[in-house]
């Protein structure tokens, strides 16, 4: 008979491998649990991070927000935004302090014209929030002093883009607007060549973003916007018209102004928003633009450096219509006092809404090489000249604003001669980058407090 085989070996083997699936699965169990116990440490962390910002994104009655919260998120933790105490900062600067007061975003309220209109706004009882994206298109510790400035004032500034479609949301959300006054975009003629996508970006793309956010808004606000009068263009009938041509734009600026025209008429006529553009003439003053020919002319003068004066290819003298700031303040608040309401809701058109363009220039074109003897007047200094042809970068020969559709409908009437305002100007300037005495003792300019010049 056989002897039964020996299992003795089996049955080790069998209790060995017995141990080895307990180990093994204590190890799996062990694994599996530092798995969950990783992923609610993130699910928790994300919790804290929604509840820290103390952003109430799901109890809106607007459904688009469940969709842009994250990219919300992350322009609120970069730009400080969101919260209890932000909204309420921005309730406070928006709310009126006169009977009917109306309650503006002003778009580019760190910018010349902005800062000057949201001033202008607050000190007759406006609502007044601001918002700008503060980027160095120039020197931004100026945007930051006119903050400050507007800070003052209780003028809030929310820092942010105008393509940030979850913040535009929100500040549509947390104030019900009355109006816009948008004057955010990318200035400048000659940059246009550089960087011609910034002009696509601010001046089309975020153009678009803030009607899209205004035609869906309850109540939809009325909108005044800045327009230019390079829109012009080529055109030689003179002084220029709103009826005259505006097809020939002669620089990348121009095309993406007169575009905004364009997107103006389209968002009016399908969803009844009113819209009124502003064609400024070269506006200059105090708290100016420091890319603009007379406050770099100001700066090279001062400090002895050659200046460029453009001549057309024909030799002539290139002119502008330069328009003081206080007068295109008195026209901005002008054409808002007058804006009718919007009439659609809900995104859709009730009714025929406002639609109109108006020159806002000075009616007296000077030419650049008499604005640069104001400037030597001025500064006691003689500038290096150096007269060239004007290069093809954009730049028109002269621009000559009709007013008579804008002083019609909202009296508008410049006051300011050009001496009188580079006079302004320099006062300004000089109080500003702290060179008073230099030019007091030399010119007899009396420098002024920034904060007087508006
Ligand atoms: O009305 C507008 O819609 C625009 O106005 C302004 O553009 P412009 O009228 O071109 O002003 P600005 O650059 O100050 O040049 C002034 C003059 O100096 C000449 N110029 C310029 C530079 C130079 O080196 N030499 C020179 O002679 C130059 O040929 C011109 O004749 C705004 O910048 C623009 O954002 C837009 O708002």
């Amino acid at each position: 008979m056989a002897s039964p085989p020996d299992t003795s070996k089996t049955i080790k083997l069998e209790r060995y491998n017995s141990y080895l699936r307990r180990v093994n699965s204590t190890k799996l169990l062990n694994a599996s649990s530092k798995l969950l116990f990783r992923a609610t440490l993130l699910v928790a962390l994300v919790l804290v991070f929604f509840f820290t910002l103390n952003y109430p994104p799901f109890s809106n009655n607007n459904s688009h927000h469940l969709h842009i919260t994250g990219n919300f998120l992350s322009s609120a933790f970069y730009s400080g935004t969101g919260g209890a105490a932000w909204e309420k900062k921005i309730r406070h600067s928006s709310t009126p302090r006169r009977p009917n007061g109306m309650s503006i975003l002003v778009t580019g309220a760190a910018g010349f014209v902005g800062s000057h209109c949201s001033l202008a706004l607050k000190k007759r009882g406006d609502g007044v929030l601001g918002l700008d994206n503060f980027n160095s298109y120039y020197d931004p510790s100026l945007k930051r002093a006119r903050q400050a400035l507007l800070s003052k004032r209780q003028i809030f500034i929310v820092e942010g883009d105008l393509n940030d479609t979850p913040l535009l949301s929100k500040l549509f959300d947390v104030v019900p607007f009355t109006h816009i006054l948008h004057l955010a975009a990318q200035a400048g003629v000659r940059y246009a060549m550089q960087n011609p996508q910034s002009y696509v970006a601010s001046n089309i793309a975020g153009f678009v973003n803030l009607l899209e956010i205004a035609k869906a808004a309850n109540p939809q606000p009325s909108i005044v916007w800045a327009s230019s009068s390079s829109v012009y263009g080529l055109n030689t009938e003179n002084p220029f018209s709103e009826l005259h041509r505006t097809d020939q734009p002669a620089s990348l600026y121009a095309a993406t102004k007169k575009a905004g025209e364009e997107i103006a008429h389209t968002y009016n006529h399908i969803y009844g928003l009113a819209l009124t553009g502003l064609r400024f003439f070269t506006v200059y003053g105090p708290w100016g633009r420091p890319d603009m020919a007379y406050f770099f002319f100001t700066k090279d003068i001062l400090q002895g450096k050659t200046i460029d004066i453009y001549q057309t290819q024909g030799g002539k003298e290139v002119a502008r219509d330069f328009t003081y700031i206080d007068d295109i303040v008195k026209g901005c608040l002008g054409a808002l006092d007058t804006s009718e309401k919007s009439t659609g809701s809900g995104g859709k058109k009730r009714g025929p809404a406002q639609l109109r363009v108006y020159n806002l220039g000075n009616k007296s074109p000077v030419p650049v090489g008499k604005l640069v003897s104001i400037l030597e007047g001025l500064l006691n200094t003689k500038a290096k000249k150096h007269v060239i042809k004007m290069p093809s970068n954009g730049d028109v020969p002269y621009t000559h604003a009709n007013v008579s559709l804008a002083f019609k409908d909202f009296g508008y009437k410049p006051t300011t001669d050009l001496p009188t305002g580079l006079r302004k100007f320099a006062k300004w300037y000089v109080s500003y980058y702290g060179i008073q005495s230099r030019v007091k003792k030399e010119n007899h300019i009396k420098s002024e407090h920034p904060e007087d010049s508006d």
